[in-house]
């Protein structure tokens, strides 16, 4: 038995214990969530304290939650001078390709002289979630702060777990400054979400919560959804990669591995045809695995929530990526635009042997913040709009009312709503 499962697509029973495990360990853990949400709501920043010292080893006092400007300019003292370079260079792609997706307010003129239109408004306080758990995630900040300021959100507020010795990472600490986050706490999990959503002491609460993080963060989010507003469901890492005889199984192993170092409930998945370069990747993962410093938590992900899928053919390897609907999915195959109209769901598409899953990551310019666990069938990666909402705007002329009257009464009366009719019937007695 290799470091990964080598299974067939006609075994339905595997295939589908592979789809049903994304959302087994969601019901396991959900009370776990609630009570400890339950818990802020009730004791405030005395909970955040407590569940920071209880899960990320911290010893802080409330004072201490909120993170100063000293601590910021002494952040910019220790990091490394290439590493900021970097880090505003992704920040300038990732700015440019979200300012193509910033829609304006809109009012469209009628003949008789009704306006329609569209109001288009930043949200004003948003909430970011930057995971800090088991590892940083400066590029995170970029990814949910520089939407927001495209947007023109006025209060960006970052919370992000510290480590044990009750400090944030000093590479995340900058991004956030260079992308404009206005306040920061460190407080991490499912804690940081209900600080967000309900308010302490210390943290007030937000319009909207962003962000991914680990099963503890992404249940919080679904928890609290209807009471703030919240992007989507981004949970532990995938990726799927669609690979024919074409594939370098190096590449598609090493990006396979990318993914399965995120989280023990990361999952990396392969489809192919090819049956020598299933067995070359298998071989791949193993190898490579062997020299990663988070090979532990990447052998965990692969035992667990992993597989590579032998199918009859390019098509049905496209039709099974469609019904897993992956956060990522890597298009290694010889001709990769071909496929992209058949690709119905996914978080994002990476095409080509040029362009491995961690481009994407970090400075292609697209959101790295995606929908998990087969919600690409239906939520969008983060962007502008996130930040934004719409209310619609109506001006009616005289003329349009007397002319559409008589329609909206009997649309009213049809629906036994007498009253809605009245307050037409009142002003067309007039006109
Ligand atoms: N889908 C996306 O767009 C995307 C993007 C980046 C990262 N990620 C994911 O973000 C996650 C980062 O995870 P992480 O753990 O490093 O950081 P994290 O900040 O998401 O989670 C750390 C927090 O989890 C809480 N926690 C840990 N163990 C707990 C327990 N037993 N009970 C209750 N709470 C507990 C603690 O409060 C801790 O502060 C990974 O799953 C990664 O795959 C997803
Ligand atoms: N792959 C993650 C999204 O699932 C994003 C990320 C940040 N840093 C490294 N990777
Ligand atoms: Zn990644």
């Amino acid at each position: 038995m290799g470091v990964i499962r080598i299974i067939k697509a006609t075994d339905r029973e595997q295939l589908n214990s592979l789809l049903d495990k994304r959302n087994e360990d969601i019901d396991q853990l959900t009370a776990r969530v609630a009570a400890i949400m339950a818990e802020v709501q009730q004791n405030g920043d005395a909970a955040l304290c407590a569940f920071t010292r209880r899960f990320d080893g911290a010893n802080l006092s409330t004072s201490q939650l909120k993170v100063s400007p000293a601590e910021i300019e002494q952040a910019y003292t220790m990091v490394d001078q290439e590493v900021l370079a970097s880090l505003r260079l992704a920040k300038d792609r990732i700015e440019k390709y979200h300012q193509k997706q910033l829609s304006r307010s809109w009012f469209q003129p009628e003949e008789d002289g009704t306006i329609l239109g569209q109001l288009i408004l930043p949200l004003e306080r948003v909430g970011i979630y930057v995971p800090g758990g088991t590892a940083s995630y400066p590029s995170s900040v970029l990814m949910n702060a520089v939407p927001a300021k495209v947007a023109g959100v006025s209060q960006i507020v970052m919370v992000t777990p510290p480590g044990a010795d009750g400090s944030i990472n000093p590479y995340t600490l900058v991004a956030a400054a260079e992308a404009g986050v206005t306040e920061i706490y460190k407080v991490g999990g499912a804690q940081a979400v209900a600080a967000l959503a309900y308010g302490t002491e210390s943290i007030r609460r937000v319009d909207k919560i962003t962000g991914p993080g680990n099963i503890f963060v992404t249940l919080a989010k679904r928890l609290v959804y209807g009471q703030v507003g919240i992007d989507m469901l981004a949970g532990p890492s995938e990726v799927l990669v669609v690979a024919d005889s074409s594939a370098n199984p190096v590449y598609a192993a090493a990006d396979m591995l990318s993914q399965a170092e995120h989280d023990r409930l990361a999952s990396a998945i392969l489809l192919t045809h090819d049956t020598e370069l299933a067995t070359a990747v298998s071989q791949e993962l193993a190898r490579q695995l062997a020299e990663l410093p988070r090979q532990e938590m990447a052998r965990e992900a692969l035992a667990n929530h992993s597989a590579i899928v032998i199918t009859g053919g390019l098509a049905e390897s496209l039709a099974l990526a469609n019904e897993f609907a992956p956060e990522h999915l890597e298009l290694l195959v010889e001709q990769p635009f071909d496929c992209l109209g058949q690709i119905k769901n996914a978080g994002a598409v990476f095409l080509g042997a040029h362009s491995p899953e961690p481009v994407g990551d970090y400075l292609a310019g697209p959101n790295h913040v995606l929908p998990t666990s087969g919600t690409a069938r239906f939520y969008s990666p983060l962007n502008v709009d996130t930040f934004m909402k719409k209310s619609s705007v109506i001006s009616f002329a005289k003329e349009s009312l007397r002319r559409l009257g008589p329609d909206i009464v009997r649309l009213a009366e049809v629906e036994g709503l007498q009253a809605h009719a009245n307050a037409v019937k009142v002003r067309l007695k007039e006109l």
